[in-house]
Parts: C-alpha cells; structure tokens; sequence
C-alpha cells in the first residue's frame, strides 16, 4: 500500500510564483489567466466582492469561513498585482 502524498503547503510567496507561471504561460485552462484577460476592472470587482465576503463572515460566521474568505482575497490581490506588473518586493517595500 503507497502512502498517501503530503500535501505542500502554499504560502503566499509559492501561490504567487504558481500564478506567476500560470500568466507566463498562457494556460487556457487556469481561471488566472482568464482573470487577467478580463483586465483590472473586473478584477478589482472581484476584490471588492470577496473584501465584502471577509468581513460578512469575520462579523456573522465561524473562524473557518472568515479564512477561506479572507484566502480568496489575497489570491484576487495576487492576481491584481500580476494584472500591474508589481512582483512581491513593489509590496513588501512598502509594509
Ligand atoms: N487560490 C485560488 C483561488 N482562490 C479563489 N479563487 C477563485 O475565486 C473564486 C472565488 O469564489 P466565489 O465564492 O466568489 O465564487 P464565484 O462567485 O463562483 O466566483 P467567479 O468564479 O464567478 O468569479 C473561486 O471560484 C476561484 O475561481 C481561486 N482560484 C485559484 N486559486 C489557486 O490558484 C492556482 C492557479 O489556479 P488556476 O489559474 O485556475 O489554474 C491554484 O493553485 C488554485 O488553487
């Protein structure tokens, strides 16, 4: 019997060299570059929505639910910064 695989965790560096790839490779299957083609209107839309997600769960559900939305919105603002040409040192230089 093979062990199941461990998973890798993702951090926000490997999730932005993982989408970094994906846009440099034009994959038609990633839902990455499909946001990127659709450009920085939508996805700033997008970010709106899920910061409005984050605090709905943050103020009326669980624990759990405010991390899962608050994961899809810092992949939105990795796809953003991707969308500006902004790697992670334009961010960090400013933290
Ligand atoms: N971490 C994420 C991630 N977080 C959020 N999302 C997207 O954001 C959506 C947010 O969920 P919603 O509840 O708002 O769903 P929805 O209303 O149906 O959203 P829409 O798809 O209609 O915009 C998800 O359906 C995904 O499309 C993500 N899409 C991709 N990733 C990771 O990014 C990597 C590259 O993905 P691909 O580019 O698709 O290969 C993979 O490791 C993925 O796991």
């Amino acid at each position: 019997m093979t062990a199941p695989e461990a998973r890798t965790p993702k951090t926000f560096e490997s999730l932005f060299a993982e989408l970094s790839a994906k846009a440099a490779s034009g994959d038609p299957n990633s839902g990455t570059v499909a946001r990127l083609e659709a450009g920085v209107h939508e996805i700033g839309k997008k970010i709106i929505e899920e910061a409005a997600e984050v605090w709905m769960a943050a103020e009326h559900e669980s624990r759990e639910a405010a991390a899962e939305e608050i994961s899809q919105l810092l992949y939105h603002l990795q796809v953003l910064m991707l969308a500006l040409d902004l790697d992670l040192d334009d961010v960090y230089a400013k933290l």
